[in-house]
């Protein structure tokens, strides 16, 4: 089975003709979206460019795209990195080198970056120039010091925790991306069904919504899968029922949650009689990565109130055992 909720970059085309193209047609984030037209605006009257911004959130949530809008609505081009591509302060520069005034350079999974890439970073984004060490051994090894044009660095991860404090300090704006509320879930699908031109109804919308896990990916990842059974099956339209049979298919559940969300919430009940058990037992006594789960499962796992952390480790609530058919008063045992 297709994992939904794989951060894998396939069917990154598809994503880019997506991809909203100014914050007035980026759906949800409101106070986000709020605070940052103020920031452009001002940064525009006067001349400079936008302060820099880190974005950190669980996986899909907006922040590659909300980076574009950010360099677009600055009128400035897009350089788009990773923490883990760049192993030597001298690819840094490299790219660096590259940027003009207005310029937003997007680094992925910040956290990620070499510590001496960073100690590059550190006074290229306060005082937008870098020191190159040039020369092969001691005794022509020198400094030299490279200007560089204003420019805004858009860092972006889902572990605002693993950042060094002096990297996350010289960030002038510092956002979290919120999962998003149903409504706007289905604005975004509306959207998604104009944009490639295909018929669904109202009921289907909310279908897919429901099972969206607050994530403008999985939503559209989820719409192409039931727009591709509507083809087969169903003259290309959407309606619920049709919706409602691709989602069971892909093994979906009414609240989202895939294979992956049941075994982790099955595990800690079976094997830990409900917790608390810490992550990396947990993990491996199910054969996922701790990484992952604690990045991309967990999550929503907390939002919903399904789970909770605890110093000792994580619990399952009372919810949960009910979602997954347990039954209360006889404790761990199942209906
Ligand atoms: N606010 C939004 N309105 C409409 N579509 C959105 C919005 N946010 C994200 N999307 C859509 O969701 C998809 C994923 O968004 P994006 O790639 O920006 O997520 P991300 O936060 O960068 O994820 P990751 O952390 O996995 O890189 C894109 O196809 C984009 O079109
Ligand atoms: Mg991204």
């Amino acid at each position: 089975m297709e994992r939904v909720l794989s951060n894998e970059m396939q069917g990154v085309e598809e994503e880019d003709t997506l991809r909203p193209s100014t914050l007035k047609e980026y759906i949800g984030q409101a106070q986000l979206k709020e605070n940052l037209a103020v920031f452009i605006q001002a940064a525009k009257q006067r001349n400079e460019a936008l302060d820099h911004v880190l974005l950190y959130g669980p996986p899909g949530l907006g922040k590659t795209t909300l980076s574009y809008i950010l360099a677009n609505e600055m009128g400035g081009h897009i350089k788009t990195t990773s923490g883990p591509s760049i192993e030597k302060s001298g690819d840094l520069a490299a790219i660096l080198s590259t940027l003009e005034a207005g310029d937003v350079l997007f680094i992925d999974e910040i956290h990620r970056l070499p510590k001496q890439v960073e100690e590059v970073l550190y006074p290229a984004m306060e005082d937008y120039c870098i020191d190159i060490v040039v020369g092969k051994d001691s005794s022509t090894t020198r400094s030299i010091r490279l200007d560089l044009p204003p420019f805004t660095l858009v860092g972006a991860t889902t572990r605002a925790g693993d950042l060094t404090a002096p990297l996350r300090d010289r960030f002038g704006i510092v956002s979290q991306l919120e999962f998003y509320s149903l409504d706007e879930l289905q604005q975004i699908i509306w959207r998604t069904s104009r944009v490639m031109d295909t018929e669904i109804e109202e009921e289907a919308v909310l279908e897919i919504a429901l099972r969206s896990r607050g994530t403008p990916r999985i939503a559209n990842r989820l719409f192409r899968r039931v727009r591709d059974f509507a083809q087969v099956m169903n003259d290309g339209i959407i309606d619920k029922a049709v919706a409602a049979m691709a989602l069971d298919k892909l093994k979906v559940d009414h609240l989202g949650l895939d294979n992956v969300d049941h075994k982790y919430l099955k595990g800690i009940i079976e094997r830990f009689k409900g917790g608390p058990v810490g992550l990396e037992a947990l993990a491996s006594s199910i054969g996922e990565e701790a990484m992952t789960l604690e990045d991309v499962y967990e999550p929503y796992l907390l939002q919903i109130g399904f789970i909770n952390r605890t110093p000792r480790g994580r619990i399952v609530t009372d919810k949960a055992y009910r979602h997954l058919g347990y039954d209360m008063e006889e404790g761990l045992f199942k209906l």
